[in-house]
């Protein structure tokens, strides 16, 4: 059994069903995932899964305690950083933490120590003593999260954490991310409709559309359904032209074009052997520069499996 599972969550709102019977497990340590495109019902699975709203059907359990029943059992095990920003614009960084750290029952030295880490983790020590109203938006999404984290949460969940905010705290918060995750097991999870902050971040995840599932798995596998092919960029030099038609006749390979010897082959990762094409390359006296594989982004894999892209 994963930390978090949900089991068949549904929820309507009147006649509109937002949440199609969802069902997910998270294991503890997990970086996880939840894509799809505005308005799918990411915010609604993240709002059941923390208790702030009920579903219509369905459970959500959390290291073995309901949330329905175990409230308290279950959030305390939480930090959550909702879509919108709670801080209080009129004072300093670190009276926000002290706010927000009373609230989670910490005091004295304790406080003072989580908020100094916290400011830390986040890169927003020099800050401390500046008010929010000075921050960038990227800066008080640094400091909100800081403060989901002060009373170090086993779940961390962030709720499109990089919308509208700059370069620099973005490649901060994926840095912290991955630090928390790796140096104290923090299973996190991450909601966005940035296909490539998932991809780059999160081993495991959950493609959602309209309130239902499109896909769910390890990368991996989420890749693999949309295609049994890769696809293989090879730069060679000085090769003769009956190179590409003894390419294009090996086993598993589905496609080859010739662009200028940048050499971009599609072939079926069941069938197709490196050592066969390496060969032809050597004896049409072509010499390899470079050779990439690339799998499908999981841009496509959404494009392929709904027809649409993620952003319109
Ligand atoms: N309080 C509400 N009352 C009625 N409908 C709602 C309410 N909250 C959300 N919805 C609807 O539920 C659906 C899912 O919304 P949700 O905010 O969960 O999507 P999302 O995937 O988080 O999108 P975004 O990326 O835009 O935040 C949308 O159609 C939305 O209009």
């Amino acid at each position: 059994m994963g930390l978090i599972e949900v089991k068949n969550i549904t929820k309507r709102f009147d006649e509109n069903i937002v949440l199609d019977n969802i069902s997910l497990s998270i294991d503890e340590g997990d970086i996880f995932g939840l894509i799809g495109p505005n308005g799918a019902g990411k915010s609604t699975l993240i709002k059941i899964m923390t208790g702030l709203w009920d579903s219509n059907g369905g459970e959500v359990i959390i290291d073995g305690y309901s949330i329905k029943e175990e409230p308290l059992k279950v959030k305390e095990q939480i930090g959550l950083v909702p879509q919108e920003i709670a801080l209080f614009e009129g004072i300093s960084a670190y009276d926000n933490l002290e706010f927000f750290g009373y609230l989670y029952g910490l005091k004295g030295k304790l406080l003072k120590k989580r908020i100094d880490e916290a400011l830390e983790l986040v890169g927003l020590e020099e800050k401390r003593k500046e008010k929010m109203e000075k921050f960038s938006g990227g800066m008080k999404r640094r400091l909100n999260i800081a403060c989901a984290l002060l009373h170090e949460p086993r779940i961390l969940i962030m709720d499109e954490p990089t919308v509208g905010i700059d370069p620099q705290s973005r490649n901060h918060i994926f840095e912290f991310t991955k630090k928390i995750n790796k140096e104290n097991n923090t299973t996190i999870i991450y909601t966005s409709h940035y296909m490539e902050e998932v991809e780059m971040l999160c081993n495991s995840i959950f493609i959602i559309d309209q309130g239902q599932e499109v896909a769910y798995g390890s990368k991996k596998t989420i890749k693999s359904m949309i295609s049994n092919n890769d696809r293989i960029l090879l730069e060679v030099l000085d090769y003769k032209g009956e190179m590409i038609l003894a390419i294009k006749s090996l086993t598993g390979v589905n496609e080859c074009i010739d662009e200028n010897g940048l050499i971009k082959l599609l072939v079926d990762k069941k069938d197709f052997r490196l050592e066969p094409l390496l060969k032809v390359i050597e004896s049409h006296g072509g010499q390899i520069k470079s050779i990439n594989f690339e799998e499908p982004s999981l841009e496509e894999v959404f494009l392929a499996l709904t027809g649409r892209r993620l952003r319109d």
